[in-house]
Parts: structure tokens; C-alpha cells; sequence
């Protein structure tokens, strides 16, 4: 009797704890949350049960998708963020808006983004990543939080220093170069003046040609079947991106969870080879182990010294989750960039000549190398424009680690403040009455001053994260699109902005110069 009273006892107990947390996560919480943002004028869409604003978020977009896209309008927010478009329009810029039971708040003021990103950087972190996510990047820069952020990113810093990727744009230039004869060859094949081009499809072709040459050096070719599994798990993050967590769903062996684990373990096996290779190589080699000045050797490298110096160093496991990061974070934002640029250039002729006679006079025709392409102010501000308008990051977001005064406003801890770029970059208050105008003339006095606030432009975002590869894809893309003008001209065959966009590159030897 008294056992059975005493289990009684535990059951209920327990069943209460679950429905009081139950109460407190699904109601409570975000009904005293919303209430304590009302306070502070910020109101948003309704949080629904388990939901929040979900639903909500998914029925604009399906709505969005049906609109069509006014081609001569730069304005791509709705198309892009279109749930942070029609909520700022009836809530205003800064809004509270549900993830399941997480509340996030949408902040475009750059004095507070920066208060986030940089000056109060330690009270803030970055939410867990979800199982797919983890699987893609694992413990890379991107993922990483708190000491372990630290350790890699003062590890890997020095392999992306001016004079690390000065050694890599030979690479990138000869990557260009195999584009542009293959464009080349097109043009003679069809007997044209004028090669219709679909430049997106080109430039994700170079830009992974760039990485896996200057990730994996030598080991290029089986860098680009790592890739290959990369690609199609990002493709499952993109399918998963709008589903709402549920803790321990990633172990239940579902048929997509399956895939994710088989596509996980191959990439892993196929960057643990590479590094294998490149430590039997170095072992061949003399006793000071180079191994190479691509990123993957950089890293080995940095990574052995600071072992021998202070005992600690990245392990293959870590190494392996930064090659998956570099490939993730590098390939498809620069291709982006490529493309939006062209598309400029394809569309303002003007633009076009006078970055060409830019080209022609600083690097002449011969293949452009580091120093030359820094000295092109006219393309660095078009490049500034294009990564304002078509920003390749749409959104980044952090977790207030514990209750916070950001702006005039307080925080609980635990909600995540999320940065829409697109909105951001076309602020009329910081960036004038022709916000959403292609004008590079306003990045004629430097980055800095382009707009009302220094920090007005966040593609690369800010602060201690800044993108590491920043300098690495404006070389990139300016080697790049030095090489295409000295050789072709763009302009443009149509514009189908929701679909593919085309590009005519003419001229009577398109690459005659590059050689
Ligand atoms: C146009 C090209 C690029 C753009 C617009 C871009 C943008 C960004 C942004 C906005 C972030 C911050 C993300 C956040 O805080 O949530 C970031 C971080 C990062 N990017 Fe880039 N990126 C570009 C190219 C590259 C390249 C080429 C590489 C590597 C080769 C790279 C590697 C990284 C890494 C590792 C991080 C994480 C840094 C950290 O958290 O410490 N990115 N990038």
C-alpha cells in the first residue's frame, strides 16, 4: 500500500512538473514576453501554440512567390525576406515575431546592430545550430561559440593575411582564365560575335574551382568531390530551414535522417583522406613539414607550430569542420556577388566602359595580380554597391545571453535579435532618396562614409566575427571580373529576375588579351 502511495505520489509530481514547464515554455513565457516588448512599443504578429509565427511566415511567402517581380525594381526584400518586408511595413522597422516558442526581434538601427556585433560582442551568443546545420559545418567557425570560437579563429587568422592570399591569386587568376577559354571556345564553336551566357551557373562553377584550388591545392580534384556530398546536405539544411526543432528528433533513423548521417560520415572520410595525403607528402618531404600554401597546408601548418609553442593546436576532427566551413561560407556568396555585378554591368553601359578603361589602365592586358587589382577604386565601388543591393547574406542573428539594455530598449535573455541585410542596405534614413538606386558614386570617399552611419553596410558583418574571407572574395571577385573586361563585353539578354538571369558576352577574340 505504502509503495503504491508513494509512486502515486511521484507520477503526479511528475506530471505536474511537466505541465507547469509546459505552461511556463508554450504560454507563459512568450505571453509575459510580448507584454513586456508592448511596454516598449514594439508589437509584432500573434504567437500561436507551438507555432508562434510560423504559419504566419509561410503564408507570405507563398503569397510572395505568386507575386511577380517588377524587373527594373532593386528592391528584392519581399522576394528574399518576404515575412521581415510585410511585418516592418505593418509594425514598424523594429518588431517582435515568433520562431516556436523563441522570440526574435528584428533590429535595422546600425547603432544597435553595431552594439550587438561589436561593443557589448560577449553578451551575446550564437543559438545552437540544428542538427542539419551541424551536420554541414560541424564545429567550424561559423557554428562556434565562447573559447572554442576563440581557439580557431586566432588559429586560422593567419592564413588569410594580405600576404597568405597574395600566394593565391596566381590560382585564382588561372581559374578565370579556364572560364574565359571555355567561353571562348563557344564563341568559335557557334561562329558568333555574341555567346548568350547563364553567368550564375559560370560563376558557381569558378568560385568552387577557386575554393577547392585554394582550400585543397593539389588535392583539388578530390576537394571538389568533397563538394559534391556538401552541396546536397546544404541542399536538405535549405528544405529544413523553416521547421521548428523538436530536441532529439536528429537520432530517430528516419529515411532523411539516414541520408543526413550517410552524407555527413562521406564528407568527413573524404577530408580525412586529403589530410592524410598531405601529411604522408609532408612527411617526404624535409623535417620543417610544409604543407603547402593552400588553406588546408596553411592550417596544418599554423596548426603543428602552435602545438610546438603552446602545446594546443586544432585536432583533424576541427581542421575538417573549417575545410566544410571555408567551402559553405565562400563558394555560393562570392558567385552571388559575381553575378549581381554582372548584371549591373550588363545593364549600365556607362559603367561598364568606364570600369573597363579602369582595368585596361592600371593592369594593361596581362593577367592582374594582387597589387593591381587593389589600386581599382572604380570596381571596389561597384562591387560595395552590388554587395549593398543584392547582399549574398540575407539576415544573421544572436542570443541575448542573459537580460540586456540594447538601444533605449531591454532585452530578456534568451531572445534573438535578427539583422534583415536587404532592409538594412536600403534605409532611405542612412542611405538618401535613391536607397534603392544602383549609384557606386557613393562609396567614392570609402565604405565608411557611403551612408549617414559608418556602419550602415553589414555584408561582411561586424566586430570580432567579421567575415574572415572578406578580403579573399573581394580579390576573388576582383581578379575575376578584371579578367572578364578586359576580354568581353557584357550586356544583358533578359531579365527574368525570379528565374535564371542571362548574359551576351561579345567580342571578336573574347580572351585574346588574357593570354
Ligand atoms: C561575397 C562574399 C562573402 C560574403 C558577403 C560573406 C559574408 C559573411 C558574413 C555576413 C558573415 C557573418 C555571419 C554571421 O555573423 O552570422 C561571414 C562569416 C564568415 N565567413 Fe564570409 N562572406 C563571404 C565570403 C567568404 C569567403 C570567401 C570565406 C572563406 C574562404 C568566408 C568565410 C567565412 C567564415 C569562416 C565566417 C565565420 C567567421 C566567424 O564567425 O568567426 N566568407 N561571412
Amino acid at each position: 500500500m505504502g509503495y503504491v502511495l508513494v509512486a502515486g505520489t511521484l507520477f503526479l509530481v511528475t506530471v505536474i512538473t511537466i505541465a507547469w514547464k509546459a505552461f511556463m515554455d508554450l504560454i507563459w513565457k512568450p505571453y509575459s514576453i510580448t507584454k513586456h516588448f508592448q511596454k516598449q512599443g514594439i508589437t509584432g504578429p500573434a504567437y500561436h501554440l507551438l507555432s508562434g509565427s510560423v504559419n504566419e511566415m509561410m503564408k507570405i511567402e507563398e503569397e510572395e512567390k505568386q507575386t511577380p517581380m517588377d524587373p527594373s525594381s532593386h528592391n528584392v526584400t519581399p522576394k528574399v525576406l518576404p515575412h521581415y518586408h510585410r511585418w516592418s511595413q505593418q509594425y514598424g522597422d523594429c518588431f517582435l515575431f515568433w520562431f516556436g516558442t523563441q522570440p526574435r526581434l528584428s533590429i535595422v538601427d546600425p547603432g544597435m546592430i553595431k552594439e550587438v556585433l561589436s561593443t557589448k560582442f560577449g553578451y551575446y551568443t550564437i543559438d545552437k545550430p540544428t542538427p542539419p546545420v551541424m551536420a554541414l559545418l560541424g564545429n567550424g567557425l561559423l557554428n562556434l561559440t565562447g573559447l572554442d570560437w576563440v581557439r580557431h579563429r586566432r588559429a586560422i587568422n593567419p592564413a588569410f593575411t594580405i600576404d597568405k592570399l597574395k600566394g593565391m591569386t596566381k590560382r585564382m587568376a588561372a581559374c578565370a582564365l579556364s572560364t574565359l577559354d571555355r567561353w571562348a571556345d563557344q564563341v568559335v564553336e557557334t561562329n558568333d560575335q555574341c555567346k548568350e551566357i547563364e553567368v550564375h551557373k559560370e560563376f558557381m562553377e569558378l568560385t568552387a574551382d577557386i575554393i577547392a584550388h585554394t582550400s585543397f591545392g593539389t588535392n583539388y580534384k578530390e576537394g571538389k568531390e568533397v563538394f559534391e556530398v556538401e552541396r546536397e546536405l546544404h541542399r536538405m539544411v535549405i528544405d529544413s530551414v523553416a521547421d521548428v526543432y523538436v530536441p532529439g528528433s536528429e537520432y530517430i533513423p528516419t529515411k532523411w535522417n539516414r541520408r543526413m548521417w550517410m552524407l555527413e560520415k562521406r564528407l568527413r572520410n573524404k577530408l580525412k583522406s586529403i589530410i592524410e595525403s598531405k601529411l604522408r607528402t609532408a612527411d617526404l618531404g624535409d623535417s620543417n613539414h610544409d604543407y603547402g600554401e593552400d588553406l588546408l597546408g596553411l592550417m596544418m601548418g599554423i596548426s603543428e607550430d602552435s602545438k610546438k609553442q603552446q602545446g594546443s593546436s586544432l585536432t583533424v576532427n576541427e581542421i575538417i569542420d573549417e575545410c566544410k566551413t571555408f567551402f559553405f561560407a565562400g563558394h555560393e556568396t562570392t558567385s552571388n556577388l559575381l553575378t549581381w555585378a554582372m548584371f549591373f554591368l550588363g545593364k549600365d553601359l556607362e559603367w561598364q566602359k568606364r570600369l573597363r578603361e579602369e582595368v585596361l589602365s592600371v593592369c594593361g592586358i596581362g593577367v592582374p595580380d594582387a597589387d593591381k587589382v587593389s589600386k581599382l577604386k572604380l570596381m571596389n565601388m561597384v562591387l560595395y554597391e552590388t554587395l549593398r543591393l543584392y547582399s549574398p547574406v540575407i539576415f544573421t542573428e544572436r542570443k541575448a545571453a542573459q537580460d540586456i539594455k540594447l538601444g533605449d530598449l531591454t532585452i530578456p535573455k534568451d531572445t534573438v535579435v535578427t539583422f534583415p541585410f536587404p532592409i538594412i542596405h536600403r534605409n532611405k534614413k542612412y542611405w538618401g532618396d535613391d536607397a534603392d538606386d544602383f549609384n557606386p558614386l557613393r562609396f567614392a570617399d570609402g565604405f565608411s562614409k557611403a551612408a549617414k552611419h559608418p556602419n550602415a553596410l553589414i555584408a561582411f558583418s561586424m566586430g570580432p566575427r567579421v567575415c574572415i574571407g572578406q578580403n579573399f572574395a573581394m580579390l576573388e571577385a576582383k581578379i575575376g571580373m578584371a579578367m572578364i573586361l578586359q576580354s568581353c563585353e557584357i550586356l544583358m539578354v533578359d531579365v527574368i529576375l525570379d528565374q535564371d538571369s542571362s548574359f551576351c558576352l561579345a567580342g571578336e577574340d573574347p580572351h585574346k588579351h588574357c593570354r
